[in-house]
């Protein structure tokens, strides 16, 4: 097992040495941790006492998805990378500054957050992320190498949510605190995948489930194409609902 990262120091010198993320890389992460203290003043985006360890409990818990993917295809390559619940911008704006060839979907409901994410975003140049506020019911469908989704919801109301995302080949990402084995054994059988919990680098217990999605139980994915037609179209008449966002916003 990798030994657990400690403090404020081991998170940046793991990023350096372990992970291999290079000065600019640094640079870019070292600005979206500013500028995450500076809008913390003005939209409650993160727990104010985990600024204190932003580098373990953000950053690095972000990054260490990139370290888990390692040597898998999905992983190694370059393919669209969704992240839903993005929040504050984690895991998805991290992985962003430091794959900034990748394009990254970031989904979040909230107008705030959605504000934020393409403005810090359009700062640090990411110009390959694309931003879009909706509700991820409402979301058409499209199909991504990775989904990731931190402290967004469980695995059995996550999953009938996103499966629509989902090839078999697309790799699930899902940092979790303490639940994480106790919501992959509780999953129903239904769900055809090879799931498994890597163990969390910055939090003794939590883990990440890591895998792939097979099958849906019968019947899911036809529900979740008539949800996702009917909310495209909804989309489309009440065009309000879901604003995509790429560097800067665009008007509704
Ligand atoms: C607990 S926060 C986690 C944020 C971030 N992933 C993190 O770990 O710091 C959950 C986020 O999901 C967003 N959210 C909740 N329900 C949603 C939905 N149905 N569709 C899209 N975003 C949603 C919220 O606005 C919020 O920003």
């Amino acid at each position: 097992m990798n030994a657990l990262i400690a403090d404020e120091a081991a998170a940046q010198a793991w990023l350096v040495e372990t992970l291999g993320v290079d000065a600019a890389g640094m640079e870019r992460l070292g600005r979206l941790v500013d500028m995450l203290r500076e809008e913390n003043e003005r939209q409650n985006l993160v727990a104010r006492a985990s600024l204190d360890q932003v580098w373990q409990r953000h950053i690095v818990d972000s990054a260490q998805l990139l370290s888990v993917s390692r040597g898998t295809s999905a992983g190694e390559g370059l393919g669209s990378w969704l992240d839903l619940g993005t929040g504050a911008g984690f895991p998805g704006l991290v992985i962003a500054a430091l794959q900034p060839e990748r394009p990254v979907v970031l989904v979040d409901s909230r107008r705030l957050r959605t504000e934020w994410l393409a403005r810090a975003a359009s700062t640090l140049g990411l110009d390959r992320v694309e931003v879009v506020l909706s509700r991820v019911e409402d979301l058409p469908v499209g199909t991504h190498a990775v989904i990731s989704a931190r402290a967004f919801a469980p695995l059995e109301r996550l999953l009938p949510l996103a499966a629509r995302f989902s090839t078999p080949e697309t790799l699930w990402l899902l940092p979790k605190g303490a639940k994480a084995r106790h919501e992959l054994e509780e999953l129903s059988d239904a769900w055809r995948h090879v799931f498994h919990v890597e163990q969390s680098l910055t939090d003794p217990i939590a883990g990440v489930i890591v895998g792939h999605l097979l099958a849906a139980p019968a019947g899911t994915s036809e529900r979740s194409r008539k949800t996702a037609s009917a909310s495209a179209s909804k989309v489309s008449k009440r065009k309000s609902k879901s604003v995509r966002m790429s560097g800067r916003l665009q008007g509704e």
